[in-house]
């Protein structure tokens, strides 16, 4: 199975409003609830290309049993989330139907304290036994240690295990200097990590600092993948109208379906383009459209840099 470790697991909230103004009162037009956080979204995906996933992280309170109520009826994923004594938060965005923009707010998440934490990385460390790979995602909740990260990073590596990397901040600083076999982080966060705000340049100083390989999504510009196995460039599609939220996560998914079919890493781009896209058409963050993958996954070019 694959697993993925989601330490800030939240139940996502969309909102709906014909348009969204600063100071005013809102008439929500459609309301959509989902268990979420980065991983949570990964793992759906996986198991809707038809992968067998494990979703692990921490939980607690009354938002964690609906978020687990509603994680049950998913298929193809399994819940190994370990109990926390503060709830579970919840994260809102907000879809403004007149641009299409989202907002997103995300609530901070329960206090883990240090014997909840060691009780995680015991249950990790049991998992990673049945893992084929390890996608670490999202931000951490308040009271684990800014090192987490890095420390998952090396026990999976301990494991032999695959393991891909995509958070933010110090976090993410400090898992990259653990060697994961992945990173990917989008160009803000690049910039945050380097201090270049030359997107490429930044990738290459993410990789000097431990990455083996680091997969950019650049918005617009699409995705940039500087590997062992060469640099590649695979454009965004033509911009689709819908929300955003969650196309990062289909990207992680799309790179590690593709890595566990064995599939060369222009294909693995490819479907992480085309996934991602489909996913910004879909309504809600662990979904995508299976028409416009399909329809996009034939289409999407991936070009060799050869500089
Ligand atoms: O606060 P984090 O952990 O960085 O991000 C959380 C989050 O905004 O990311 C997902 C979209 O990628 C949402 O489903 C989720 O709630």
């Amino acid at each position: 199975m694959i697993l993925t470790v989601t330490l800030n697991t939240a139940l996502d909230i969309t909102y709906r409003v014909p348009r969204l103004r600063p100071h005013a009162s809102h008439r929500v037009t459609e309301v959509t609830e989902r268990p979420g956080g980065k991983g949570l979204n990964v793992a759906r995906v996986l198991a809707a290309l038809g992968h067998e996933a494990t979703v692990t992280g921490f939980v607690g309170g009354g938002t964690g049993r609906a978020l687990r109520d509603r994680l049950a009826a998913v298929d193809g994923v399994s819940d190994a989330l370990v109990p926390v004594s503060g709830p579970t938060r919840r994260t809102v965005a907000v879809v403004d139907e007149s641009t299409g923009d989202t907002t997103q707010l995300n609530e901070p998440g329960p206090h883990v304290s240090p014997a909840e934490w060691a009780a995680f990385q015991e249950a990790y460390a049991g998992l990673l036994g049945s893992a084929s790979a390890v996608a670490l995602c999202g931000s951490l909740p308040p009271g684990v240690p800014v090192g987490a990260y890095a420390t998952l990073v090396r026990a999976a590596r301990a494991a032999s295990v695959p393991v891909l990397l995509d958070t933010s901040g110090e976090p993410l600083r400090r898992g990259v200097a653990a060697r994961p076999d992945l990173v990917k982080p989008n160009a803000g966060e690049l910039a945050e990590l380097t201090g270049s705000h030359e997107p490429l340049q930044a990738v290459r100083d993410t990789r000097r600092r431990g990455a083996h390989a680091v997969v950019a999504s650049l918005g617009a510009r699409g995705l940039y993948a500087l590997t062992p196995d060469g640099e590649w460039r695979a454009p965004a599609p033509d911009r689709l109208a819908g929300n955003p939220t969650g196309a990062g996560d289909s990207a992680v998914a799309g790179l590690l379906s593709g890595l566990l079919d064995g599939e060369d890493w222009p294909r693995r781009l490819a479907r992480a383009v085309a996934l991602s896209a489909a996913t910004v058409v879909a309504p809600a963050a662990g979904e995508f459209d299976a028409g416009t993958y399909e329809k996009l996954l034939a289409r999407v070019s991936v070009d060799r840099v050869t500089s």
